[in-house]
């Protein structure tokens, strides 16, 4: 498989980290910066250009990497040279037909949301085609991203806004946490490397325990709480402040600026 990835940014180079070490597949990567382009040659051996190939084959998968605003230009700067290409984007907030319309009227297209923890082989991503997508095309865009994590396919377009407000936006709500309890360390006074190591294994120990135990989340929550005790204080405060709600919140908010952007590029 021939995957040319245009955007050489954050999100591309978390799939490429996982995917340049599958056999038979070839990468390429459109990218604007030069100190990208060269940084992805030298850790992953990828063939780093400054402008989009004078002309596609048909066999070529091109993963649409740019952020949403940029996304038009490269659509229109492809659509004279795209000969049947397979169009696979992980942009938030553009819808197919948008993506068509500024790609010639192509509809081989599938639309992927990934996530960052893809760069270490544990990203999970919402997939979704239209109908009239061949089912070649639909295992291309799913053999990428098995190769960073795990995928989900989604019955409806609007699945991946859904997805979003989830797993593609999520890892940031998770280092939001984190920030929060780093700094809770640092300031009852560990060192800064400790606070972080404190914060690590506890998230990383809660999930291993969450998967191995296969206990809901709120019996594991109560199996810390000691009556009258600690984590009991701990949790009453974040219950006063309505943390829970603000991060519900947070996700809706997140998943509401997808179907506003989706709404504005339509209208471009
Ligand atoms: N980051 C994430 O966690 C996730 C991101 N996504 C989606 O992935 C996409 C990329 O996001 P992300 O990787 O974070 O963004 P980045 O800004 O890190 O990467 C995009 C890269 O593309 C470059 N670029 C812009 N226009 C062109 C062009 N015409 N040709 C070649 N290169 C170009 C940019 O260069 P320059 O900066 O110079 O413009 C930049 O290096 C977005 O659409 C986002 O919605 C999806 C899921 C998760
Ligand atoms: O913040 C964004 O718009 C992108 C999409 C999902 C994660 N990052």
């Amino acid at each position: 498989m021939n995957v040319l990835f245009i955007g050489g940014g954050n999100m591309a180079t978390a799939i490429i980290g996982g995917l340049y070490r599958q056999p038979g597949t070839t990468i390429s990567v459109v990218e604007h910066s030069e100190e990208k382009r060269d940084a992805l040659a030298a850790k992953y051996g990828v063939t780093a250009l400054s402008a989009l190939p004078a002309a596609l084959s048909a066999d070529d998968v091109i993963v649409l990497a740019v952020k949403p605003q940029n996304l038009k230009a490269v659509c229109t700067e492809l659509a004279p040279r795209l000969n049947g290409a397979l169009l696979v984007s992980i942009a938030a907030g553009v819808d197919i037909a948008t993506l068509s319309r500024w790609s010639g009227g192509t509809t081989r297209i599938v639309r992927v949301m990934p996530n960052t923890p893809a760069l270490v082989g544990k990203g999970v991503s919402g997939l979704y085609a239209a109908a009239d997508v061949a089912v070649a095309d639909r295992n291309a865009a799913e053999a990428i991203m098995m190769a960073v994590g795990r995928v989900l396919w989604v019955g409806t377009e609007s699945g991946i806004d859904d997805v979003i407000a989830v797993s593609g936006s999520g890892p940031a709500y998770v280092f939001h946490f984190v920030e929060a309890l780093e700094a809770v360390g640092r300031d009852v006074g560990f060192d800064a490397e400790t606070a972080r190591q404190l914060a690590l294994e506890t998230f990383e120990g809660a999930i291993a325990l969450l998967r191995d135990s296969g206990e809901p989340a709120g019996e594991l929550k109560r199996k810390v709480m000691s009556k009258g005790g600690t984590t009991e204080r701990a949790i009453a405060s974040f219950e006063d402040d309505r943390v829970k709600e603000a991060i519900v919140r947070g996700a809706l908010a997140c998943r509401a600026r997808a179907v506003e952007m989706s709404a504005d590029f339509s209208r471009s």
